[in-house]
């Protein structure tokens, strides 16, 4: 079976990449990710000016998953263009990275975008609408209202491929009311989902949170979001025009879960705690899983089964 993948009109070896936020922040982990089995990979998101993030502890792995408050750390927007754009120099022929921002307003994300659409830059844009751990700062996407003002600003003057990294939403209605403002919009895709915001993790032996940020509230990942990830790959897959491809993330630990993830509709696949815990073998892991199940089913390609989940 061949795992080849076309995606926004580039062909990928393979369907999987990292989660934007895991072994991105630095261009040692970017690097060691462009050298490893991944078909392609994200830079962490980033905001004009450096930010520390939140105190630590503020990742804490678990038996099923993973919770974090990282709050938004990085490099700064220039430390990043700057690896992407001498990535495309000494890479002609490989994909260019996917590039994730996330600005603390809409300001920050219209400058941070407005920089890159005149950048020689010749990738993927992922606009992060959905961090759920900087204090005081809503979940964009949570914002209907906000989230329609600012893609409509955004595609004023935006013509490179774009996507947005969703948050969970739980109820149709939401699904619903979503999927008609994005339906809007000349969207490459939506990534669905980000972490499942402001989960609480408990330690029984010192009876306290694991983390420090927000009084141990974080974003959940691992196996515990799996269902609600393939609902929301599901929901959107469903909804939006077909010219919208989607991004599934969420609780991939073996190549069943990825195959999940493309029968419900999702072109690529992204890792963030399998990621964080495993290393970058990971990926070598996974297309090997994936591939077995394939071969066991008798497909030869994604094509023949992406999105095909059957109702009862
Ligand atoms: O805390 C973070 O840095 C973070 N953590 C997440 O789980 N998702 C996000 O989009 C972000 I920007």
């Amino acid at each position: 079976a061949s795992l080849r993948t076309e995606f926004l009109g580039r062909q990928y070896e393979n369907p999987f990449m990292n989660a934007s936020g895991v072994h991105c922040l630095t261009i040692d982990e970017l690097e060691e990710l462009s050298n490893s089995k991944a078909g392609a990979f994200i830079t962490k998101s980033s905001t004009e000016v450096e930010r520390e993030g939140n105190p630590e502890p503020r990742y804490y792995s678990t038996p099923l998953g993973s919770i974090n408050s990282m709050g938004l750390p990085n490099r700064g927007f220039k430390y990043y263009l700057d690896y992407v754009l001498d990535y495309q120099d000494k890479h002609p022929a490989a994909n260019t990275p996917f590039f994730s921002v996330a600005g603390m307003s809409i300001d920050e994300n219209l400058k941070l975008l407005r920089a890159i659409q005149d950048s020689a830059f010749d990738g993927v844009t992922e606009l992060n609408l959905s961090c759920p751990n900087v204090p005081g700062k809503p979940q964009l996407a949570y914002d209907f209202e906000v989230t329609e003002e600012l893609l409509s600003k955004v595609f004023s003057f935006f013509k490179k491929p774009l996507g947005v990294k969703l948050p969970p939403y739980f109820d149709f209605a939401h699904f619903d009311t979503a999927a008609s403002i994005l339906n809007k919009f000349p969207l490459a895709y939506v990534n669905c989902i980000n972490s499942v915001g402001n989960g609480l993790y408990v330690d029984l032996e010192t009876e306290s949170v694991v983390i420090k940020p927000k009084n141990g509230f974080g974003g959940i990942g691992g196996e515990y979001v799996k269902p609600t990830a393939l609902a929301n790959v599901r929901g959107f897959y469903t909804r939006l025009n077909s010219s919208i491809k989607i991004i599934g993330t969420g609780g991939i630990r073996t190549g069943q879960d990825a195959f999940e993830h493309l029968l419900c509709g999702a072109t690529m696949l992204q890792v963030g705690t399998e990621l964080y815990e495993e290393g970058v073998s990971v990926f070598e892991r996974l297309l090997h899983e994936l591939e077995d199940i394939m071969n066991k089913k008798g497909y030869t390609s994604i094509d023949e089964f992406r999105g095909k989940l059957s109702s009862l």
